[in-house]
């Protein structure tokens, strides 16, 4: 596995790793990644408890893999200080490296040698596995060891990497998109095994782009944009978890008449109605809800609904609506009750001007 971690050089461990942060399993300060002129990390800090599990998300690009890389001493930071597990990165080798379970990003599995085989093969390098945990780890995920690496699918090969990263109960555990490839019911098991790990006081740190699972397994979240960390917070103050996408379809009726419904829904915004070609033709309903659904379905019951969406939009998207222009150039300002640099996100009403009839601006449905 070209990026796992690996043996490497024997360092020695940071002398005073810390009394100070011993409550935190990561402590991040300024942490910059430039790969030439590009600055793909910019001066993020964060920090984590232990026994925790926190989520890294971020839209394509945003810095989660640099960030995950640096804390792995896989890349050197261009500037800034990282603690993990009370030690620098940079000056704990192998003995650091022994407490921690990686699964990279880009996992990259094509050996001939049976699953078995490359797992035995990391325990020897990660340290003392115990007796039997391999087989329970590969039986709960349907992993067949028995077969060569390389004949495995995708979504199997992904299997044998989290496995690996779980399989010596490391004291922390980072994961980037761990769930890539795995089906439902398999991203469901792994959840449980995060938080089964969670609950014996392993610290886990996770990226995703999917919002929903981070929403599912993490306790504390930041949210990265253009390599800045533009929110940081408990999971259920990232207003990111109430943003929706909503395409209704309604018959019988006017687009009048659904606008005169929907429109002072204030959890809508973005409210866009395409009238049908004839008069009573259905009328097409595209909005984002911000906050709670079920004011909106009660709104929209009011009508003939033929047809209904409600959707996580992508994180891209959740982003920009919420954090607006600072999302998009990856500004910090901060804000909010236990919560870094959480932005005021935009509320129904900021800006917001009633529905919008498609065709009354070039934009149409958002
Ligand atoms: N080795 C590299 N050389 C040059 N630029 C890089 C390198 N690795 C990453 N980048 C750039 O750094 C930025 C952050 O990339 P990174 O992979 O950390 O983002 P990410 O949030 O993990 O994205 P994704 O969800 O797509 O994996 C991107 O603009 C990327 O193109």
């Amino acid at each position: 596995m070209a990026d796992r971690l690996s043996a490497g050089q024997q360092r020695d461990v940071d002398p005073d790793a810390g009394s100070a942060s011993r409550g935190r399993a990561i402590e991040v300060h300024g942490l910059t990644k430039h790969y030439g002129p590009h600055e793909a990390v910019r001066g993020i800090r964060f920090s984590v408890e232990r026994g925790t599990v926190y989520g890294l998300i971020g839209p394509n690009g945003a810095g989660k893999t640099t960030t995950l890389r640096m804390l792995v001493d896989i890349i050197r930071p261009s500037s800034g200080t990282m603690r993990v597990l009370g030690v620098d990165p940079r000056r704990g080798g192998p003995a650091l490296r022994r407490r921690i379970g990686y699964l990279p990003g880009d996992l990259r599995l094509s050996t001939r040698m049976r699953g078995r085989a490359l797992l035995d093969h990391f325990a020897r390098i990660s340290g003392p596995v115990a007796p039997g945990a391999i087989d329970a780890l590969a039986e709960r995920f349907d992993l067949d060891l028995d077969r060569p690496v390389r004949a495995l699918s995708k979504g199997n090969r992904q299997k044998l990497g989290i496995v690996q990263a779980f399989m010596h109960e490391p004291e922390l555990i980072v994961l980037d998109e761990p769930t890539g490839g795995l089906d439902p019911l398999m991203q469901r098991e792994f959840i449980d095994l995060v938080r089964e790990a969670r609950d014996r006081g392993q610290t886990l740190l996770l990226s995703s782009h999917v919002l929903s699972e981070i929403q599912q397994a993490a306790d504390r979240v930041a949210v990265l944009s253009a390599g800045r960390l533009v929110a940081e917070g408990d999971v259920e103050s990232l207003r990111l978890a109430s943003i929706r996408r909503l395409r209704a379809t309604i018959a019988g009726t006017t687009a009048d008449a659904v606008g005169g419904t929907l429109g002072s829904i204030s959890e809508l915004r973005d409210l866009t109605l395409t009238p049908g070609g004839e008069a009573r033709d259905p009328v097409r309903v595209a909005a984002t809800i911000d906050g709670p659904v079920d004011p909106v379905i009660k709104a929209l019951a009011r009508h003939l609904v033929v047809d209904l969406t409600v959707e996580e939009p992508d994180l891209e998207e959740s982003v920009l609506s919420l954090y607006g222009d600072e999302g998009r150039q990856g500004q910090e300002t901060s804000l909010g009750t236990g919560s870094r640099f959480i932005r005021r996100p935009r509320h129904a009403g900021d800006g917001h001007a009633g529905p919008r009839r498609s065709g009354d601006t070039e934009g149409g449905p958002q």
